[in-house]
């Protein structure tokens, strides 16, 4: 085994390819190994606003491994410690959330990278070299590495080109749920100016040669996004996706 493992989700970020992704909150190995497995080319595991820690990110992880969904995780804030340990338990592409400057989004491609291109602490034996087993793979980690940053609010869309620029940044992801939140539209990402917004933001991103990526939480969006030019879209939340069955059989049974 030579090297750092290839990452998929990256070459085909970099080919300009369309990749629909699932967003996975349920924090459960089993839930993880099951949806990789569903055909997605991509799943965000979100340790921002999921009752899961590192510890607990490595068995879903790897329970995610058997399936087509290449990972992605966010660390729950733009910190060089968490970005660290998520590297070492394997993750390759990270969705760093709030880049609201470039100099934000500086520090995080810094975290990502062993020096001297980052700060990036050496570990030994993990899960990312596989265990000590990959030859090469502290020379060769940094290039396959995908720094995807999140903007979030008005703030940081008046400075997407400048964040965008930032050499390491391989993706723009918008958070339609904080973006409408900051623009005063709490709990309504599809309000008019906040569309607007987003498929505004889809073009000045491909202007910068980066890819774009969003969240959505039903096909129909996902699909819209996809036509405006999104290229990393996750097409759903698992748990929205377990609640709204749920839901739905129940009231099928009546009262
Ligand atoms: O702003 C957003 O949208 C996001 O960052 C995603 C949210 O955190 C949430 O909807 C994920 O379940």
């Amino acid at each position: 085994m030579t090297g750092a493992p290839k990452n998929a989700f990256k070459a085909r970020l970099l080919a300009g390819e369309t990749q629909w992704g699932l967003w996975s909150s349920l924090a459960s190995p089993v839930a993880a190994e099951a949806l990789s497995l569903t055909g997605f080319d991509w799943m965000l595991f979100d340790t921002e606003h999921s009752p899961v820690e590192v510890a607990a990110l490595q068995p879903i992880l790897q329970a995610a491994a058997v399936g087509t969904a290449q990972a992605v995780a966010r660390p729950a804030w733009n910190d060089k410690v968490l970005i660290k340990r998520l590297l070492d338990i394997g993750v390759q592409t990270v969705l760093v959330p709030f880049i609201q400057t470039p100099e934000e989004a500086e520090a995080a491609v810094a975290a990502t990278r062993y020096p001297p291109e980052g700060i990036r602490g050496v570990a030994g034996s993990t899960r990312a070299s596989r265990y000590g087993m990959a030859a090469g793979y502290l020379q060769s980690a940094n290039e396959e590495i995908c720094v995807l940053v999140q903007i979030e609010t008005g703030q940081a869309l008046e400075r997407l080109e400048e964040i965008a620029a930032v050499k390491g940044v391989d993706g723009v992801f918008i958070g339609p749920s904080d973006l409408s939140a900051s623009m005063g539209y709490l709990g309504q990402p599809g309000a008019e100016p906040v569309q607007d917004a987003i498929r505004s933001a889809a073009g000045r991103i491909a202007a910068t040669g980066k890819a774009s990526g969003i969240l959505a939480t039903k096909a129909e969006d996902a699909l819209r996004y996809r036509d405006w030019g999104y290229k990393f879209v996750a097409a759903g939340v698992d748990t929205g996706l377990m609640m709204g069955a749920a839901r739905g059989l129940r009231s099928q049974l009546g009262e």
